[in-house]
């Protein structure tokens, strides 16, 4: 998955607390990110297909079932449908999602339904760690961790400790990123901020270089379950912070918004960011996901409009 392997560093404080984000000019640039650049016809149809080979498709819901795990799996392994792939000359490049997206229960279903699907070799991401607040002991946290892993997920999304971050307390942040990484063995690992519960964006700052300082492959805007989740602002001081553990370690680090991102247009636009803060190397599943229930849909009914000149109608979708 990501590049990197990142095996962290030792926790360099100083470097934590250097830096203060400077909140009108993030928002200048973030604003400017949905409007300089457009990506039309065949280019938009190929845009939209590197977002699905990029979204991690979720399904986080209390009343999840192995039925809707079925489902959700199916269609990872057949995002978009046959007529359009062929419109677009694609159908032989065994296109598929970045990954499946569950609670740790479900990863086993994930295991037996990818197979029935024809494709186990999909990653399955667990979120963990007491997801979505992070308010467990730490044992059963890491506990939680190693039953994902022994069920077959092959990728973990673990919460920060926002009690942690609040206080400003960023070794204990380290300390338990680093003993989640060593949990995770070689699954890799996804270390979700929660950004809309860590007060400013200068604090974003600092918990996503204290995460990969401790290990994360990559860094994740949003549990989904937060009043805010996935916006450009923090996007934008999230993906600078991996262009800097970048240049000063030489390490790549993947990046994932997730929670709220909706729309097809939305989904050009957080490829837009990491074209331009990060390069072309980033645009890819290894270092780029879209965490996302339904964007999947809207990006398919937009891959239908550009092969037939027009929408859809529902029934034509029935799952996304
Ligand atoms: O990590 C993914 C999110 O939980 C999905 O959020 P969403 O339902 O707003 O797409």
């Amino acid at each position: 998955m990501a590049d990197c392997g990142n095996t962290g560093c030792t926790l360099d404080l100083e470097w934590v607390l250097s830096t203060q984000v400077n909140l009108p000019a993030v928002k200048k640039r973030a604003a400017e990110l949905g409007t300089r650049r457009t990506v039309k016809k065949q280019w938009q149809a190929a845009w939209l297909l590197r977002t699905v080979t990029c979204i991690d498709l979720t399904t986080l819901s209390g009343d999840d079932t192995p039925a809707n795990v079925q489902r959700l799996c199916h269609k990872a392994a057949h995002p978009v449908r046959e007529d359009l792939l062929k419109a677009m000359n694609m159908q032989d490049k065994g296109i598929t999602v970045g990954a499946v997206c569950v609670y740790s229960a479900r990863v086993a279903d994930c295991v037996k339904y990818l197979k029935e699907a024809g494709n186990p070799n999909i990653a399955i991401a667990s979120v963990a760690t007491g997801f979505p607040t992070g308010q467990t002991h730490l044992k059963s946290r890491l506990e939680e961790i190693h039953q994902a892993v022994a069920d077959g997920a092959t990728e973990i999304d673990i919460v920060i400790n926002r009690n942690y971050a609040l206080t400003g307390n960023w070794q204990g942040v380290y300390d338990e990123v680093k003993l989640m990484k060593q949990a995770c063995g070689g699954a890799h690992m996804k270390a979700i901020l929660a950004t809309g519960e860590l007060g400013s964006l200068t604090n974003v700052y600092r918990a996503s270089i204290t995460a990969m300082m401790a290990g994360a492959d990559f860094i994740k805007t949003s549990t989904g379950k937060e009043e805010v989740n996935a916006i450009l602002p923090v996007g934008l001081v999230m993906v600078r912070a991996i262009r800097e553990y970048y240049h000063k370690t030489g390490i790549k680090i993947g990046f994932k918004p997730a929670g709220g991102v909706r729309t097809a247009k939305d989904s050009l636009t957080w490829l837009i960011l990491m074209k331009e803060e990060l390069g072309d190397d980033w645009l890819n599943p290894r270092l780029f996901r879209i965490g996302a229930s339904s964007l999947l849909i809207d990006v398919e009914r937009q891959l239908y409009h550009w092969t037939y000149g027009r929408y859809a109608a529902d029934h034509e979708f029935p799952m996304a």
